[in-house]
């Protein structure tokens, strides 16, 4: 493991060099999702990629902007997902952005996943890894050091509601708005790194991406934004929810399948399955 963690240290730092000086402009291609790639995505893939082919305890990687698996090394045991840029369209605005990665155990799947890490990039550039802890580090002077570990509350007073408000089922809104009645601040800048790392190290709070009318599976994606970060809460202390059920039991069709989720402290995520039970 500590060659894997070591390897994504290396295109972190590689990553912040490409965003501080690539062109940002856009590409001719999609991604699987449909998205109009970045040529800056098309880069940090690279990157990552690059660096992976060097580990030889990877066995395959499946990426955001690669429409299939890509093997890797035979004699490896560990699969790794990631989406590379996360929150590219941010870029241009000069918004934080990240890369997320989810480390599964000889085959992709929830049941499989044995660390899941984020890299931040905003003013500073920090890295969360989860394996038995979940640990914050900080890039300074070219190496990245230790922080601290991070632990949620029972209840923290942030509320970040993703997907488009007027396709939510109006149960959701009901409970978007009863967490601002009850005090909590709106906090959402629409990179879900950037959002989900404000939770984390402010203690909790609920980030919500639910499934809408016009997505009613939602927007992000199982295998590399929503297991690993239900992962990172989970060990963190807190919760992750599709409404209904523990994220990690959830199966995937495909790399790039997508999943509703709430991700936060143990109150908000139960005040999520409470309303969600009672709307099945
Ligand atoms: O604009 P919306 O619908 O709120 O979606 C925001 C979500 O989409 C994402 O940008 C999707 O990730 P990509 O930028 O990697 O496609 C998340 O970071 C974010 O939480
Ligand atoms: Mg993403
Ligand atoms: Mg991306």
């Amino acid at each position: 493991m500590t060659d894997i963690f070591e390897a994504i240290q290396r295109t972190a730092k590689r990553i912040k060099i490409a965003i501080d000086t690539k062109d940002i402009g856009y590409s001719q291609q999609e991604n699987s999702s449909g998205e109009t790639q970045l040529q800056l995505d098309i880069k940090c893939d690279m990157i990552i990629e690059e660096e992976f082919s060097h580990v030889a305890s990877i066995h395959t990687i499946a990426s955001e902007e690669k429409e299939h698996e890509m093997p890797m090394h035979k004699a490896g045991k560990y699969y790794i997902a990631y989406d590379p840029l996360d929150g590219s369209s941010l870029i241009d605005v000069n918004l934080s952005v990240g890369s997320i990665f989810g480390i599964y155990e000889n085959a992709f799947g929830a049941k499989n996943m044995v660390a899941a890490c984020y890299v931040v990039f905003g003013p500073r550039v920090e890295m969360v890894f989860a394996h038995h802890k979940t640990k914050l580090h900080l890039l300074q002077d070219g190496e990245f050091e230790f922080v601290k570990e991070i632990r949620l509350k029972e209840k923290g007073n942030l509320n970040a509601p993703g997907g488009t408000q007027q396709n939510w089922e109006p149960y959701h809104k009901e409970l978007v708005d009863s967490f601002f009645s009850e005090g909590y601040r709106l906090r959402y800048s629409g990179g879900m790194v950037p959002d989900l790392h404000q939770l984390l190290l402010k203690g909790g709070g609920l980030f919500s991406y639910p499934g809408t009318a016009d997505k009613p599976e939602g927007k992000l994606r199982k295998l590399f934004e929503v297991f690993p970060f239900a992962f990172i809460y989970k060990i963190a202390g807190g919760e992750a929810t599709n409404g209904h059920v523990d994220l990690m039991t959830l199966s995937h069709k495909g790399i790039h399948e997508t999943s509703a989720c709430f991700f936060g402290s143990k109150y908000e995520i139960a005040r999520v399955k409470e309303v969600y039970a009672k709307n099945r």
